[in-house]
């Protein structure tokens, strides 16, 4: 199994052009619109997500990845459970460790036992109340983006991701420093902790430790790191918003390179809708359905779709509607 890729080059500025929205200003509305549509990445700052929370989270997550793998290998499963290395069904590999979960269910009532811990009712509970509390920002931001796309009523991009039968995920990732890496001059890294992908839901929020690895793709093709913020969280436009807005926002292609000397701790929300939902761009952004640049699919064919292509794969691409070209001399 390697995990070994290409040497990946260093970002050549110290500055990041990552958009910053301030989400307790209604007026960042505009600002927020411009970054899903620049860069479908930004950070967010000012949120109310108790950091004591985040703490508590952090510090169970940290204690359960330190235990014994045999002990973390009797939760495994799949998708749901504990994963090591393997991402996924289909041959993907990174330097990696994580539990993912779905985040609707009640997790005291969890699949997996999480009793290996010394407090489990106190993980238990802070998983819960996190993902409660992200839910809730996750539904402010949509509702700021309907706003500053001018879609009424504020809810139609929020509903879909608040209900009671929604499909979000919860992940937490550990990625150890990793011996492998060439410490050579030029600090570049060939080891992959988690290879490039899009998400496959509508929009995903990402909180880490203060250790870097995150980068994302830019429009260009070139890849710039994400200086981390642990105080702060990380949203990226996932494929089925792409579809909602048909492509105004950019679903962006993201991946995290291992450190030699730090463990990374990250933990995204995944914010799906229900398997029944129909995904279609939204009928205030199109005059007309001849516009529309995708077939209409439900989240239950799309996830199915999507869980069986490699972390790589372009998954939107065989829902693109295929351009009719009319020749004039036909
Ligand atoms: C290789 C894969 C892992 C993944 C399912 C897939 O077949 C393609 C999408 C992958 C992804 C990326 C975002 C999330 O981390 C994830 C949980 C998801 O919903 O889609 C993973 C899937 C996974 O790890 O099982
Ligand atoms: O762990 C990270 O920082 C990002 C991981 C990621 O993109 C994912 O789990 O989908
Ligand atoms: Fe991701």
């Amino acid at each position: 199994m390697t995990v070994l890729s290409k040497p990946v080059e260093v970002p050549k500025s110290r500055f990041s052009p990552i958009p910053v929205i301030d989400i307790s200003d209604p007026e960042s509305k505009h600002a927020l619109v411009k970054a899903c549509e620049d860069f479908g990445f930004f950070k967010v700052i000012n949120h109310s997500v108790s950091s004591k929370l985040v703490s508590v989270l952090e510090h169970g997550a940290v204690e359960f990845f330190s235990l014994p793998t045999s002990r973390k290998t009797q939760v495994a499963g799949c998708p749901f459970g504990y994963g090591i290395r393997a991402i996924g069904r289909n041959g993907d590999v990174g330097w990696v460790e994580y539990l993912l979960m779905n985040a609707n269910l009640d997790f005291g009532s969890h699949p997996f036992p999480l009793g290996r811990l010394k407090n489990p009712e106190t993980f238990r509970n802070a998983l819960l109340e996190y993902t409660t509390s992200v839910r809730k920002m996750t539904c402010h931001v949509l509702e700021m983006m309907t706003d500053g796309l001018g879609i009424k009523p504020r809810n139609t991009l929020s509903k879909l991701v608040s209900g009671e039968n929604t499909d979000s995920l919860f992940r937490i990732n550990h990625y150890p420093p990793c011996p492998l890496i060439n410490n050579n001059t030029n600090g570049d890294n060939n080891v992959i902790g988690f290879g490039e992908h899009t998400d496959p839901q509508i929009i995903s929020v990402l909180r880490s430790n203060n250790t870097s690895g995150l980068q994302i793709n830019l429009s260009d093709g070139s890849w710039i790191s994400v200086p981390s913020d642990s105080s702060s969280f990380f949203f990226n436009v996932s494929d089925s918003l792409q579809v909602l807005t048909n492509g105004r926002f950019k679903s962006v292609k993201h991946r995290v390179l291992a450190n030699s000397r730090k463990s990374r701790v990250s933990m995204i929300y995944f914010a799906g809708p229900s398997l029944t939902q129909r995904i279609a761009p939204l009928t205030c952004l199109i005059d007309n359905e001849d516009e529309s640049l995708y077939e209409e699919f439900t989240w239950s064919e799309y996830k199915n779709s999507a869980y069986n292509s490699r972390l790589s794969d372009n998954r939107l691409q065989p829902f693109e509607k295929k351009a009719v070209k009319i020749s004039l001399n036909d």
